[in-house]
């Protein structure tokens, strides 16, 4: 586990173009250990691209990236470092969920003994115990996304990279991928969180970035952006995400960042 002191995640200036396409145009981020990041900002505004590159999957075309002090481009050394949930996670249909897990703890030199007593657990928490031995194939979309989401925390990461985990759940297993958010959060995890659904950033997070046509709009705690919201009428994220997202003008008492976001 890095040392409080030390931020999770520093970005600096991170590039991104496809051809002439522009997806990332200049992100910095300082996420400090502990920190559940709500990493907001509408489709198609460079948060898939983020991800990937913080999390060494992609090359930015310029800039920086250290994940627990480890540049990104050393995926060997990040690797046991980082656990990433994509928006479409790996999971081989033809094994169980058991099957799957112990594949991934081979994969990351789990030691057995270990790895028994974590799927074991985590089955039982996330409510997969009964159907551990079936076919990921005949999975509903929720328990597929609670064995991706164990999958990704098997190897107990230090951060913790999540795209969309609730998305199309419903609200028991919404609820428990809150919870274990929450959970890892408590015991130190640094965890990313890209979604749309802007109910479980308020829920989980402590910081929230708004990122809008691969720049940094607007950076704060939850409630200190959402009391941003110029409109203001329910005082809701939404509102607020809304107000950033329209080209930043409605956002009032800006205080600029050295990464040109509004710090709120
Ligand atoms: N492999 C690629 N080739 C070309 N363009 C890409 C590629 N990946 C992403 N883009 C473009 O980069 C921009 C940012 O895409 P990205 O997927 O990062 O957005 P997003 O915020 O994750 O969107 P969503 O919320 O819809 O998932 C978009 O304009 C997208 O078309």
């Amino acid at each position: 586990m890095p040392s409080t002191n030390t931020a999770a995640i520093e970005a600096d200036d991170l590039r991104k173009r496809y051809g002439s396409e522009v997806a990332l145009d200049g992100v910095s981020l300082s996420i400090p250990t502990g920190t559940v990041y709500g990493f907001l900002g509408p489709n198609g505004a460079g948060k898939t691209t983020t991800m990937r590159i913080l999390t060494g999957l992609s090359r930015p075309s310029s800039g920086t990236v250290r994940v627990c002090g480890v540049d990104v481009a050393d995926r060997r050394a990040l690797a046991r470092h980082v656990g990433y949930l994509p928006e479409t996670p790996p999971l081989y249909e033809e094994f169980s969920a058991r099957e799957q897990l112990e594949y991934v703890a081979d994969l990351r030199d789990i030691a057995g003994e270990v790895a028994d007593e974590r799927i074991d657990r985590y089955l039982a928490e996330f409510e997969l115990l009964d159907d551990a031995d079936r076919r990921i194939s005949e999975y509903s979309k929720g328990m597929k996304q609670k064995t991706a989401f164990v999958q990704s925390v098997l190897h107990d990461p230090d951060v913790l990279f999540l795209d969309e985990p609730t998305s199309g759940l419903d609200p028991r297993a919404a609820r428990r991928i809150r919870e274990s958010i929450l959970a890892f959060a408590d015991a130190g995890t640094t965890v990313f969180l890209s979604t749309h659904i802007l109910p479980v950033v308020e829920a989980v997070a402590d910081e929230v970035g708004v990122l809008y046509e691969g720049r940094l709009v607007a950076e704060g705690p939850p409630d200190a952006v959402t009391s941003r919201a110029a409109t203001g009428d329910s005082g809701s994220l939404e509102d607020a995400f809304l107000a950033v997202t329209s080209g930043g003008e409605d956002v009032v008492d800006a205080e600029e960042t050295d990464s040109g976001s509004e710090r709120v």
